[in-house]
């Protein structure tokens, strides 16, 4: 064996790095070489114990090539993972890009088949909608176009059923895009939520798109009890067994989904969504949320944000180990990879995939992400 393979191995360890033309690695390794044969072994153990501490320090070999890199992943990223968030406003041309949210535009129901046609093909297989009233006339205190049987959301569905018949459909469930004063459920004289009234047309909501067509209802308004409620119309409305639940479970208040409020017009009147969205330090409340949604009937524990919940996503994993578990890579998480790679911090692909191997290596199986479309990409190459 020549000196250059015997060592080989330990070129990756040198400061000058380890990506190194083979033709490159016998110069190496001269300099390796005092490096090498200076280590002194002072001690009497036998020499096969010796070596036996050499080998238990070797992991290079287990990733030195892209196939076996590759073969370290415990969850590998398909397409099959992915669900495309999707824009859907009320005026039926509409096509306008969101400056907050880049690459991403608020579509109204004719641009619809024409963009997703190309995604379709490309291998998507489920997406998540968004209904945008752009008319705030349409907006009132009950969020009453929310189950407009001709607003956006209702019409996207039964269009996308009937001309995708792959295509799994979501139906995100809340009313912060319909309400006037735009939170996620029916207010109080006080401006609190009145939970019983909020969880009511919530599941009136959720059973609208279940029966428009939709194959999952996604409520993400963290009023209580709204699991239990969409579950049971489901079950009345005899849907239950081709509807399923998949709750925002672990919904956490910040300043994650900052893009989304200007691409949806959703952004509350006044006041936050501090008592109702989780505190950000509760992963105790996110723990409790989990086996409640559990208990209540959900069919997928959902976690968002993503990248800075990781550990939430580990613990739904641990919870709820005989379900799928869901992340949402939110808005704010994207804007913020897109402005860095803009700013030159990093690569934009090398990005997307670490921050969602992330997310998978934490425990989720399924990610909502707006890289959907750049990944149906470098997903096929
Ligand atoms: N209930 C509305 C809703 N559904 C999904 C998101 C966030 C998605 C994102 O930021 O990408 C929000 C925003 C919010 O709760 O204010
Ligand atoms: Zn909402
Ligand atoms: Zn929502």
């Amino acid at each position: 064996m020549s000196f250059s393979q015997s060592f080989s191995h330990l070129v990756s360890d040198l400061p000058f790095g380890g990506d190194i033309h083979p033709d490159d690695r016998s110069s190496q390794a001269s300099q390796v070489r005092s490096h090498v044969t200076g280590r002194s072994n002072p001690s009497t153990l036998a020499t096969s114990i010796s070596i036996s501490g050499d080998i238990s320090s070797q992991l290079h070999a287990g990733y030195s090539h892209p196939l076996s890199r590759v073969w370290q992943a415990e969850r590998q990223l398909t397409k099959e993972m992915l669900i495309y968030p999707l824009f859907i406003t009320d005026n039926p041309d509409e096509e306008t890009p969101i400056s907050s949210l880049p690459n991403q535009c608020r579509r109204g129901l004719n641009r619809l088949i024409p963009f997703l046609s190309p995604l379709v093909q490309k291998g998507l297989r489920s997406v998540i909608l968004f209904g945008v009233p752009l008319d705030p006339s349409a907006k009132d205190f009950f969020g009453t176009a929310a189950d407009d049987p001709a607003g956006p959301v209702i019409l996207a569905i039964r269009l996308l059923r009937s001309h995708f018949p792959q295509l799994y459909i979501v139906a995100d469930v809340c009313l912060c895009e319909y309400t006037s004063h735009g939170h996620c459920g029916i207010l109080r004289d006080d401006g609190s939520l009145n939970n019983a009234a909020s969880v009511e047309r919530i599941s009136d909501v959720a059973l609208a798109y279940a029966v428009a067509g939709a194959h999952c209802v996604a409520p993400s308004d963290m009023n209580d009890g709204r699991v239990r409620a969409i579950k049971l119309k489901l079950i009345d409305a005899g849907i239950a067994h081709q509807v399923l639940l998949m709750s925002y479970s672990a919904k956490f208040s910040g300043c994650l989904y900052g893009p989304f409020r200007d691409a949806a017009g959703s952004a509350p009147s006044f006041g936050d969504r501090k008592c109702y969205q989780l505190p950000p330090a509760g992963r105790g409340l996110a723990r409790r949320a989990i086996q409640r949604d559990i208990a209540e009937g959900a069919d997928i524990i959902m976690v968002k944000p993503a990248g800075s919940y990781l550990d939430i996503i580990s613990d739904a994993k641990q919870l709820a180990r005989d379900m799928p578990i869901a992340a949402y890579q939110v808005s704010g998480e994207y804007a913020m990879i897109h402005a860095g790679a803009k700013a030159g911090l990093f690569d934009l692909k090398a990005m997307a995939f670490e921050s969602t191997e992330g997310i998978l290596r934490a425990g989720a199986g399924i990610v909502v992400s707006y890289f959907v479309p750049d990944f149906l990409e470098w997903l096929s190459r």
